[in-house]
């Protein structure tokens, strides 16, 4: 796991630069993409609002088709960053680069490859679904007007909207509109795409269908930076992970790799969870933890046959004994103190 720096000066310039690489990332590339080939890098991308910092020092690495999950609770700095990556907002400090090129000097060639997912496009309530699209389409001078019929249609399949297409956007249900919002992202073909809670307030039908989505256009090249405050999500969808904790990037790594890195722990149901921690302890057990009805404690080099034997031996009762890898929330919930939203 990557833990980003808690020190380091934001640079005072805002302008981009041309050398600038992530500070402090371990985070590979995704296959089939060159070493060093990031879609969203920044260095010490900062964003103060007033004497709030929102956004601090963070320095995202993203790489090409990486499926990159951007987790953290409500007001940890998620949308601050977005909007500060897709030129939205002005940063008060640090840089950053969108599909290898530097921003803002370079955005409007870059930003027509970028799909962007941030509090939605508007959308004419009178207006059905396609003919919305038809509209925003028809305000993009870099799309064809030839082909917009073909390719609103296309966007509007893709997402499941098809059938729909003729309804009045008013009557779309929260569900339809962010699947309206992700279709009006698909109207050209992109790179790399950038979402801010691209699940938030659908049903479950609704989220199975975004999430397979998402999964479609990845396999067909595109990057996804996607933000969310579930942690289910990012454990359906993404390849990496980047955890943000009151406008710091408290960690960011493959998701693999964290998986690979915890630590597993040894469980035992007991009813004598003080004297079953004794044992672990004087086993070498650490953090070694006790509760209603068990005992747990990190294995280390302990083997779990060894940890049995010995409470028989003192006379321990063992219900149950269990070795597992931490889930990735407890991963997280250390990192930031803070639970995260399991559900969906
Ligand atoms: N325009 C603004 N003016 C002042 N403060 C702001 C502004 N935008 C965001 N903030 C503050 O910055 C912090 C980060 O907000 P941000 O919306 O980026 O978090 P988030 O992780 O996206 O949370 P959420 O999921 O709730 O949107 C919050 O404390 C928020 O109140």
């Amino acid at each position: 796991m990557t833990a980003v720096s808690e020190s380091g000066a934001a640079s005072e310039s805002g302008a981009a630069s041309e050398s600038s690489q992530p500070a402090a990332s371990q985070t590979a590339p995704g296959p089939g993409h060159p070493a060093g080939s990031w879609a969203v890098e920044s260095t010490r991308l900062t964003k103060r609002f007033h004497r709030q910092v929102a956004v601090d020092s963070v320095d995202l690495a993203v790489p090409c088709g990486s499926i990159y999950g951007f987790l953290g609770p409500n007001g940890s700095g998620k949308t601050t960053t977005i909007r500060l990556l897709l030129g939205l907002i002005r940063p008060t400090a640090g840089t950053h680069r969108l599909l290898g090129q530097p921003m803002p000097a370079a955005a409007a060639r870059v930003l027509p490859r970028v799909g962007a997912l941030v509090d939605g496009p508007a959308f004419h309530p009178y207006l059905s679904g396609r003919a919305n699209l038809l509209r925003l389409d028809a305000g993009d001078r870099a799309a064809d007007p030839r082909t917009a019929h073909r390719r609103v249609d296309e966007a509007l399949d893709r997402v499941g909207l098809l059938t729909a297409a003729t309804k009045r956007y008013r009557a779309y249900s929260l569900g339809m509109r962010q699947r309206l919002a992700l279709a009006a992202t698909l109207l050209a073909p992109r790179e790399l795409l950038i979402l801010d809670e691209p699940t938030n307030g659908l049903d479950p039908q609704g989220t199975r269908e975004v999430r397979a989505l998402i999964k479609r256009l990845a396999a067909e090249g595109a990057t996804v930076l996607l933000s969310t405050h579930l942690l289910s999500e990012v454990e359906q969808l993404c390849t990496h992970v980047g955890v943000m904790h009151l406008g710091r990037l408290v960690a960011q790594a493959p998701l693999a790799e964290l998986r690979a890195g915890a630590v597993p722990r040894a469980h035992v149901d007991t009813d004598r969870p003080a004297a079953a921690a004794e044992v672990l302890r004087g086993l070498g057990l650490t953090d070694v933890r006790t509760h209603d009805a068990a005992a747990t404690g990190v294995l280390g080099s302990v083997a779990p046959e060894k940890v049995v034997a010995e409470l028989v031996h003192r006379g321990v009762a063992v219900r149950g004994f269990t070795v597992a890898a931490p889930e990735l929330e407890e991963l997280f919930v250390s990192l930031t103190g803070e639970g995260f939203d399991v559900s969906g």
